[in-house]
């Protein structure tokens, strides 16, 4: 059987708990923003989990543990709405994910992989191109606060000129970051999602998204990494799946 534990990781940030002004009620910071139960996963005949279970609450960054193929990128998918549930339920803002709409229950809960898909055109139209969607038509694209995120990342105006499939791996992975950021969801779920980057554009992206957590009350972090070190420094707690016996 899956084992979902909440640990506590060494060292990390601290956790919040003031109440904050203009939380709705029933999601203050100690209430679970996004959650899950009794979740199971199959692939080819084989279970990954079963009776699952993951609590995120508003405020908290969580990393999400467990060896290869035990299924992390599978769970963030399934988080995200990407992929249909097998078993079990996920809940986001109090209400079963099956009753959102899923672009509106996407543009909340969006998921960020390792290798993120480009639109083509320039890192300018990439940003820009979501603002069009009716999930996001609330929201109004700011080239200001596009810089100014690509800055707080080591890039400068020049960098939204250039032509997406020129990118390399990692800057592909700032911009699908900045873009995610501009559209302002209330949880990140981050698969591996600094892992093409340099030391230094690491520290610049966890900063980036731990100021981004502290700076409004109803969001949340969940982190997919293999490095101990970021998970020390990013996820005060984490929860590890273990392989189900008999897996490979
Ligand atoms: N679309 C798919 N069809 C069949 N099998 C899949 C599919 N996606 C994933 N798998 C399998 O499911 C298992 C879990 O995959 P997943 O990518 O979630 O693992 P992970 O824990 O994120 O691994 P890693 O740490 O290596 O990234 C793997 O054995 C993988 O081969």
């Amino acid at each position: 059987m899956v084992d979902c534990r909440g640990q506590p990781a060494a060292g990390g940030v601290p956790g919040r708990s003031l109440p904050r002004p203009g939380v709705p009620v029933g999601l203050g910071p100690l209430m679970a923003l996004l959650s899950a139960s009794g979740l199971r996963r199959t692939v080819e005949g084989r279970t990954l989990w079963q009776d699952l279970g993951l609590t995120v609450r508003a405020g908290e960054s969580v990393a999400v543990t467990g060896p290869s193929g035990s299924g992390k990128s599978l769970l963030l998918r399934a988080l995200a709405g990407l992929d249909p549930l097998e078993g079990g339920e996920v809940m986001y803002g109090g209400l079963p994910q099956s009753t959102w709409p899923m672009p509106q229950y996407r543009a909340q809960v969006t998921y960020l992989p390792q290798r993120p898909a480009l639109d083509g055109g320039t890192v300018l139209d990439h940003l820009r191109r979501p603002f069009s969607l009716a999930a996001h038509r609330h929201r109004t694209f700011d080239v200001a606060a596009a810089e100014a995120l690509l800055a707080a990342l080591g890039r400068e105006g020049a960098f939204l000129r250039l032509d997406t499939s020129t990118l390399s791996g990692g800057e592909g992975q700032l911009v699908a970051l900045t873009r995610a950021l501009l559209l302002d969801p209330a949880v990140l779920l981050l698969d591996e999602a600094t892992a093409s980057l340099d030391p230094e554009a690491t520290r610049r992206a966890e900063r980036l998204l731990l100021g981004w957590l502290g700076s409004a009350p109803r969001r949340a972090l969940v982190w997919v990494s293999h490095d101990p070190a970021q998970r020390a420094r990013v996820a005060p707690r984490e929860v590890t799946l273990q392989p189900q016996a008999g897996t490979p």
